[in-house]
């Protein structure tokens, strides 16, 4: 079922590049510039990627950021950021910007939820007022927010659950994504994505492809993981998934990951990427470096004058020590933080540039022997 407000106009579009087994180098094309997959897009919450300034942002090579429908719609309402000139302009971000749809954090963060086949209602968790998403709700939120990619909205179940209840969710979430498809206003370089459910059931998981690509979609979301079932479980799910979507399209994992995960994903075939662990790390004096993370709250860094990387290529790589690190999250001085966070996010950026050269050129399977090798050694 295609969607006539979406035929005529020029999609985004992903066009490969390379590929090593399941992995693949590629270009996503969009409104707002082209992005090279794979991607780790870092997540800008309420507007603001905690911590950083978009030039430090744009500074670690990232070239997509991710929004939060449930935070903005709370604070300072879609209407409000409309009338900023959208979030490019109020963040002063010019690159694309992912936007969720709301529901799964609906289910994680919002209280006295009531869901119902039409939509969720809930409470704010931040001054306890009343709120309804529905899939025509969530995608006109979206769309007040200039969102460069549109996520479908959809539930995402709780795991461990069993099949049957497996399937009911992955259903209702199908159906929805056919108001969120008919519910977006298709514009030049603008996207939308539908989110793949099914929990870790590969009929339920083949249904759900079925029904997202019979709708069309620009890219396509898999959700449902990352949400407790293990690295190992969300790996054998990967496996038979992404195989059965679409070759000439995006595929985006949500929520993910590590390091490790994004390794393991991105040669499962996944181009995209959004997860809050280098920045929330980064809040919380947790290193990522190539020897694995690290701990700077811990009296071993107090005289320690190296720096967390051999690599000199952010203002933060080369230029501070452990032992100052330290010091500054003991004194819990702002600066910490902000340059924990930045060297964070550079880390995962660096980590998706080698990765993606390695596909370039097919050694991917070379470099993943020495990553993990190195984040097996653990610190210098
Ligand atoms: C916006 N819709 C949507 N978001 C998600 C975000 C997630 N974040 C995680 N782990 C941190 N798993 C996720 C699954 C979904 C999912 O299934 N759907």
């Amino acid at each position: 079922m295609s969607n006539h407000k979406t035929d005529h106009a020029i999609k985004m579009t992903w066009v490969p590049e390379a590929s090593c087994g399941m992995a693949r180098a590629g270009h996503l094309h969009t409104r707002h510039g082209t992005v090279p997959t794979p991607t780790f897009m870092p997540v800008g919450t309420v507007g603001t990627v905690k911590g950083m300034t978009m030039d430090a942002v744009r500074s670690t090579g990232a070239g997509i950021v991710l929004g939060n429908t449930y935070h903005l719609m709370l604070r300072p309402t879609a209407d409000r950021v409309q009338k900023l000139g959208g979030l490019h302009r109020m963040m002063d971000w010019p690159g694309p910007i992912l936007t969720d749809s709301g529901g799964f954090q609906v289910m994680s963060l919002g209280a006295l939820r009531k869901l119902d086949e039409d939509g969720v209602t809930f409470r704010s968790h931040i001054d306890g007022s009343k709120h309804r998403l529905t899939p025509e709700i969530s995608t006109d939120i979206q769309f007040k927010l200039d969102a460069t990619i549109t996520m479908a909205f959809d539930e995402c179940p709780a795991l461990p659950a069993t099949p049957e209840v497996l399937r009911k969710s992955m259903e209702m979430s199908m159906r929805w994504a056919a108001r969120s498809r008919e519910a977006f206003v298709a514009r030049e370089g603008y996207g939308q994505f539908g989110i793949v459910q099914g929990g870790t059931e590969r009929d339920l998981r083949e249904y759900s492809i079925k029904a997202l690509t019979e709708i069309g979609f620009e890219g396509y979301a898999i959700g449902g993981l990352a949400v407790g079932e293990g690295q190992e479980l969300m790996f054998s799910t990967l496996d038979f998934t992404t195989p059965m979507l679409p070759q000439d399209k995006a595929r985006y994992l949500m929520g993910v990951g590590t390091p490790d995960d994004l390794l393991g994903a991105v040669m499962r075939g996944v181009d995209m990427f959004d997860c809050v662990m280098p920045s929330r790390a980064g809040r919380t004096a947790r290193a990522y470096t190539e020897r694995g993370p690290i701990n700077l709250r811990n009296a071993r860094f107090a005289e320690d004058t190296r720096t967390l990387t051999p690599h000199d290529d952010t203002p933060v790589a080369g230029r501070y020590s452990r032992a100052y690190l330290h010091h500054l999250f003991r004194a819990n001085e702002m600066l910490g933080p902000m340059l924990l966070t930045w060297h964070n996010l550079a880390y995962y950026q660096r980590l998706m540039r080698q990765i993606r050269a390695a596909i370039v050129d097919g050694t991917l399977d070379v470099l993943a022997v020495k990553l993990r090798e190195d984040w097996a050694k653990g610190d210098w």
